[in-house]
């Protein structure tokens, strides 16, 4: 008999981070974001001011449904037909709203896909944190069982899906020479005591050398292929995870590289961290720098992607010991000191 409980799964929760839908949204968005932290008052305006470009609408829920909508009819094809339900730690449908929804639709036991592929405070063990919080705040309409999917950086299907979208990105721009051509991976900073309590840079830096062994095998030469940070918002005394990206641009550029193309490796949609953060930050960074730059989609533009979020779903359901990874997949119960952060 499973300590982890008998009953098989009934149904899927997706969470993640979420995103202002209009401008009213904008603020108390980032007051959600921001509880509890240390984060400058410049630093939330400039913020909100950079969702006011976009009307304050972030794609990310958006993006999400659709994910959602195509993981559903992933499961069909696979005869796992499981419902799916969506809930946001910063925004509607709030997560704790969601969980309340299940419980009413009598879901017993169901397993959870967090939107992040890396081990961090922020994309790991604060959504763990939701999990438990959505819980009791329902204790009184009920019990629910919500088990976490591992983290899946180096799952094949998600490596492959970078890969893909870059060499695609490379050939689009029209095959750049060698020789000027530099690529950058990003990801979302931390602050270095975050950092320091979990796996997250070294996560990240064994996605970076897979890309570009398998960059150099698809596309026959050598690359630079190097990472850096973005998104940073802590006070500027507070160390965080560098280089930032648009440093990284300068350096580059002064070393005679002319074209730049920036791969995500961080986040899994293209919404506001990337369109704001890179499309429009770091290409003004470029452009000043003289420098070409070509932005790789996120994982999610791959369908690759989609059969990775069922895999992950599957082998959870199926009583088999399957889980593919290059090396060693993450465990899927997280241990119990496993991303800890205090401030
Ligand atoms: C590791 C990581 C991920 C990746 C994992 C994951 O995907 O979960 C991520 C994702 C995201 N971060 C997002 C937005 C924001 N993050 C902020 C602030 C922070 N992020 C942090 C880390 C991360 N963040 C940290 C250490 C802070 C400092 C405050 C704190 O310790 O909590 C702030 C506050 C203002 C500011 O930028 O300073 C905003 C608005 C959005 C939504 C974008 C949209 O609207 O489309 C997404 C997906
Ligand atoms: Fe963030």
């Amino acid at each position: 008999m499973s300590l982890r409980g008998e009953d098989a799964y009934d149904a899927v929760l997706w969470l993640s981070f979420g995103g202002p839908e209009s401008k009213e949204d904008v603020v108390p968005f980032l007051q959600n974001v921001t509880r509890g932290r240390n984060i400058p008052r410049e630093r939330l305006e400039l913020v909100a001011h950079q969702y006011y470009l976009f009307d304050g609408v972030s794609s990310i829920n958006e993006q999400n449904r659709a994910m959602i909508e195509a993981v559903r009819e992933e499961l069909k094809s696979r005869d796992l037909a499981l419902p799916i339900y969506f809930g946001n730690r910063n925004w509607h449908p709030y997560v704790e709203h969601t969980v309340g929804q299940m419980i009413t639709d009598g879901v017993k036991k169901a397993l959870v896909f967090v939107t992040s592929a890396y081990s961090s405070y922020s994309s790991c063990r604060q959504y763990r944190m939701d999990i438990a919080r959505s819980i009791e705040a329902n204790a009184d309409t009920g019990s629910i069982v919500l088990h976490k999917v591992r983290g899946f950086y180096n799952h094949p299907k998600f490596l492959n899906s970078l890969v893909e979208l870059t060499v695609m990105t490379f050939r689009s721009a029209g095959s750049p020479r060698p020789s000027t051509t530099a690529f950058v991976t990003t990801a979302h900073s931390i602050p270095l005591a975050m950092a320091s309590a979990c796996d997250y840079e070294s996560q990240l830096r064994f996605v970076n050398s897979y890309l570009k062994k398998e960059l150099e095998q698809a596309l026959g030469n050598t690359y630079r292929v190097d990472h850096a940070f973005q998104s940073r918002s802590g006070p500027p005394s507070q160390p965080w995870l560098e280089p930032d990206v648009g440093d990284k641009i300068d350096e580059l550029a002064s070393e005679g590289f002319s074209e730049v193309v920036v791969v995500p490796i961080g986040f899994i949609s293209d919404h506001q961290e990337v369109r704001y953060d890179l499309d429009t930050l770091a290409k003004e960074r470029a452009e000043t720098a003289g420098v070409n730059m070509y932005r790789v989609p996120t994982a999610s533009n791959s369908s690759l992607f989609i059969s990775m979020v069922a895999d992950l779903i599957e082998e959870r359901l199926a009583d088999h010991g399957t889980r593919l990874a290059v090396g060693a997949a993450l465990p899927d119960f997280c241990e119990e000191h496993c991303c800890l952060f205090s401030e």
